[in-house]
């Protein structure tokens, strides 16, 4: 068995067996592909794959020699020879709704020369795959979700990592805010990537020790709510093991710990929008899925006394909160995002390399340039928007919150990184209206599509609570915050069902100790080792590692 041409760069060609089978491997390295197909097929076994299997060597998780199975080795015909020359091939497959897993394929070379000729080819191409991370630093909360965080990492994760060669720093948290806190002391340049294994509220700790971490490295000062934040550029994964899971669904298509390993070794990247939340010129928070007041500040607020249920306790405080149906009266101010492309009732879905997303973050950026002032951002007076009433519930998303609980998410049309939120108002309804809009979250009906909820797509927007507009709102100090937030009566409105005057907001599953709140959105400002959902049609019908 001699290769056909000549080693790299040309294309390597070889005779190599696979199960007893005679193959033709084919490794392109100006087409980046590796492909093999059984010379004389095996009746009945590959007709549906006639012209074999070909795999972009973008999606080859792994190659090495071929760990011998004794068994296997004493019934193959190999073994007359002293030592076997093998080498396996791991490769990502794509299975239905956005799956992954990782497949092997060992190949048998009938000389060591032959063997190691295809090793390095192997290995030199990988090389070539300079944006994949050679060293993770790992943070699992073993409270999250069902408490599986540290069993889902050794099973399904580590053994992945560990065969693509990455090595990782692996630390299990020990109490709420150990991974935001050691990411402030760690050599952050030392890694390629910060793993989370958990949920929203455990990723949003990552997020806030990685984005704390540069603004301080950078002397951004993040209590003033203009200023332009530095970008991160340490790219976050996330194995999910929580409750929700909606930043890795949104951002993969599922929520599922090998998928999410393999999007991390093949090194993705997506950007994405993080919204920052200011109380006057006090920080508060980051967010990246969803803002909420109202009904998901209740939802929450129940939940946390429930946390011993695990992801059920949701379930319940979401049946509690919907049976109590308060609303919550105030005012909301907003700018519309104008240099958008889309908007957030054209049913157009952010997908991999999406369109809008790429141009309204370039327009963004040059409209920013034109407008820069020093290290402030300066936005139009002109164009805000004030919206009062009596809301059941007040929702900002960045991205659309696909969640298994809501596939397509409480905004389904909602981009990653085009540097805008859309801002869904639920005013007051009726119980059964309000259960008719939450039901369509699980369908494929429109959930705006009530006269009682809007929709609009913002850069920014304030909220103050009706009980605090008349109030002098400037103190910040630490005791007012509290006090803020004590549920009081409403004698304005005793006939209005809203007999507690303010909700709270929920901040990516984390309870926020304000009420009057401003966000803004910052386009693109952080990276995650993902690829935004892949367009479904590509996906069932042209899957490359397939069939050519
Ligand atoms: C008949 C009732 C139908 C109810 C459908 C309701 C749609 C549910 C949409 C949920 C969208 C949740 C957005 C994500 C929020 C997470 O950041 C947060 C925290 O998630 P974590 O616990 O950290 O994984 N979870 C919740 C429920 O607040
Ligand atoms: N070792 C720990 N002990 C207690 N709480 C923790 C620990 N590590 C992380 N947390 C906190 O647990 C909360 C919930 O974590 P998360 O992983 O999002 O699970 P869930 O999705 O079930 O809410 C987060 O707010 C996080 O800060
Ligand atoms: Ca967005």
């Amino acid at each position: 068995m001699e290769s056909d041409h000549p080693p790299l760069p040309t294309v390597l060609c070889s005779v190599l067996s696979m199960k007893r089978q005679s193959c033709e491997v084919t490794l392109d390295p100006g087409r980046s592909l590796l492909s093999w197909r059984e010379l004389r097929p095996r009746r009945g076994r590959d007709r549906s794959r006639p012209g074999g299997v070909t795999v972009p060597v973008a999606e080859i998780v792994s190659v090495g020699e071929a760990e011998i199975d004794e068994k296997y080795y004493n019934s193959m015909k190999w073994q007359h020879m002293c030592k076997p020359h093998a080498f396996t091939v791991r490769y990502v497959q794509r299975k239905r709704k956005h799956r992954w897993r990782c497949k092997e394929v060992t190949f048998w070379c009938s000389d060591e020369q032959l063997f190691y000729q295809w090793l390095q080819a192997l290995h030199d191409i990988l090389e070539q795959q300079t944006h994949r991370p050679k060293r993770l630093l790992v943070y699992i909360n073993p409270y999250g979700g069902k408490k599986r965080g540290k069993q889902i990492y050794e099973n399904k994760v580590a053994p992945l990592f560990s065969a693509a060669g990455i090595c990782t720093d692996v630390i299990v948290t020990e109490y709420a805010n150990h991974a935001r806190d050691n990411l402030y002391e760690v050599n952050v340049e030392k890694y390629d990537g910060v793993v989370c294994v958990g949920g929203d509220g455990m990723f949003s700790e990552v997020l806030h020790g990685l984005i704390g971490r540069v603004q301080k490295d950078s002397d951004v000062d993040h209590n003033n709510p203009n200023a332009q934040l530095s970008r991160c550029n340490i790219r976050i994964g996330i194995i999910p093991a929580g409750s929700t899971d909606c930043v890795c669904y949104a951002t993969i298509g599922i929520n599922d710990p090998e998928t999410s390993a393999l999007h991390i070794i093949l090194g993705d990247c997506q950007p994405l929008d993080v919204c920052s939340v200011h109380h006057k010129r006090t920080f508060l928070k980051y967010s990246v899925s969803l803002l909420g007041y109202g009904f998901y500040g209740d939802v929450l607020k129940y939940s946390e006394k429930n946390r011993w249920l695990g992801p059920a306790r949701y379930d319940v405080s979401g049946f509690k909160t919907f049976l109590t149906h308060h609303c919550y009266e105030g005012s909301v101010s907003f700018q519309p995002a104008k240099w958008v492309l889309g908007s957030p009732r054209d049913q157009i879905i952010c997908t991999s390399r999406c369109y809008i997303c790429r141009q309204s973050s370039k327009q963004l950026e040059e409209q920013q340039k034109t407008q820069a002032c020093g290290s402030e951002h300066r936005d139009q007076d002109d164009d805000w928007t004030t919206i009062k009433g009596k809301f059941m519930a007040i929702n900002a998303v960045s991205m659309s919150c696909a969640c298994p609980r809501s596939p397509k998410g409480l905004s389904p049309a909602a981009h990653l990184g085009d540097g805008s939120a859309d801002l869904i108002l639920v005013r007051k309804c009726s119980r059964l209206d309000f259960l008719r809009h939450l039901i369509r979250h699980t369908s494929n009906k429109d959930q705006f599509d009530f006269p009682f909820v809007e929709v609009y797509r913002v850069k920014n927007f304030q909220f103050t609570p009706k009980h605090f507009e008349d109030e002098d709102t400037e103190s910040t100090d630490i005791g007012s915050i509290g006090k803020k937030n004590f549920p009081q009566i409403c004698t304005d409105h005793p006939s209005c069902g809203c007999n507690h005057v303010n909700s709270i907001w929920n901040c990516d599953g984390e309870t926020v100790d304000q009420t009057a709140i401003e966000m803004r959105v910052h386009c693109q400002l952080i990276k995650l080792f993902a690829r935004g959902i892949e367009n479904a049609k590509l996906e069932d019908d042209v899957n490359p590692s397939k069939v050519l």
